[in-house]
């Protein structure tokens, strides 16, 4: 792996459709970078401007302003060398025509530079695609597959995938994120776009969540979980509702608490629920002292945190 080197760079990149900045903003003045030899994964919503960060990187289309350097060059000017250098799956794949999927794949192999004998077929099994089958039989999951195996054959230093697992069975998707894990112990870079945080925080290092065309925050998986949102159950033998809610009354990070007594009235116990954002720490030390008889600390719910920060951001634009 190289390390320390920067496979992709943005810098105040703006995108925007129609010739004034006023039109409509698809990025809006995005700062990025992806270190060489990781995987790092773009989440948002819809029209949140994944399919157009990655079509600059490609030169499909050019900022309206900033700078953006992918390998050391910039798109615009790097050419086909550069593109070679580029294993690239489009958000929306299409193809059609009586062709094979093997003479497709032998025809982008002419442009792309040397694919090593047996790749395509290994990758092609792999994936569970036949590739003697004319393109426009082969069903939508079928043709991603064919894509995936375009942008992997010829090992290229950068993969971008727009939505990669989109239209595959979950098995498929398995054999996808170990082909991404291989990509990066092979020390190449792979850039992937998704809607859904589950199948990225499989296999990215970081993560950019991005929205409305700005980045809400760009974060490792691990802390991305460490600042989640967790719910937590509590049960105290020797504690008043009262003692509980003051004991807890000053953590900031905690919420959503709720103070109930349940058993007989003599020796009944005190149960608590409640989330807790990010550090847990507060919350334990605070119900330390206390006979704690049941305890839950439940996994952070990422897709929850993330929702959130969407939220977050939504309001923050008000
Ligand atoms: N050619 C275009 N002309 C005008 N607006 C466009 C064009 N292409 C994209 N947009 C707008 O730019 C914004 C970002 O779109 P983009 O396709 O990058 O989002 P995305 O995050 O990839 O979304 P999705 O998950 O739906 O694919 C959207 O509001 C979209 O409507």
């Amino acid at each position: 792996m190289t390390t320390g080197s920067t496979a992709i760079e943005l810098a105040g990149v703006s995108k925007w459709y129609g010739r004034l900045p006023s039109g409509h903003s698809a990025l809006d003045s995005i700062d990025l970078s992806v270190e060489a030899g990781s995987v790092f994964g773009m989440i948002g919503p819809n029209g949140a401007g994944k399919t157009t960060t990655m079509r600059l990187l490609l030169d499909i289309i050019r900022p309206s302003a900033g700078s953006i350097r992918v390998l050391g060059s910039e798109p615009k000017s790097g050419g086909p060398e550069l593109r070679r250098r580029i294993g690239y799956l489009p958000g929306e794949l299409r193809l059609e025509g009586r062709v094979t999927g093997r003479s497709l794949l032998q025809h982008y192999a002419r442009i792309s530079g040397p694919v090593a004998p047996g790749a395509i077929d290994g990758l092609a099994e792999r994936l569970g695609v036949e590739l003697d089958r004319p393109v426009r039989t082969l069903s939508k999951g079928n043709k991603q597959k064919l894509g995936l195996v375009q942008a992997f054959m010829h090992r290229p230093p950068l993969l971008v995938l727009d939505e990669p697992t989109s239209g595959l069975d979950p098995l498929v998707q398995r054999e996808f994120l170990a082909m991404v894990r291989e990509a990066r112990d092979a020390g190449q870079t792979v850039f992937l776009s998704s809607h859904i945080l589950s199948e990225i925080q499989q296999v990215a290092d970081s993560v950019a969540i991005l929205r409305a065309g700005r980045i809400v925050t760009v974060s490792s998986v691990e802390g991305l979980r460490q600042s989640a949102v967790r719910r937590v159950r509590a049960g105290f033998a020797d504690a008043t509702p009262g003692a509980v809610e003051v004991a807890l009354a000053g953590i900031p990070n905690l919420s959503d608490l709720v103070v109930k007594v349940s058993g007989r009235a003599a020796g009944g116990v005190t149960d608590i629920t409640a989330t807790v954002g990010g550090d847990i720490d507060a919350f334990v030390k605070a119900i330390a002292a206390f006979t704690i008889v049941d305890l839950a600390i439940e996994e952070p719910d990422l897709e929850e945190s993330v929702l959130k920060m969407y939220g977050a951001e939504a309001r923050a634009e008000r």
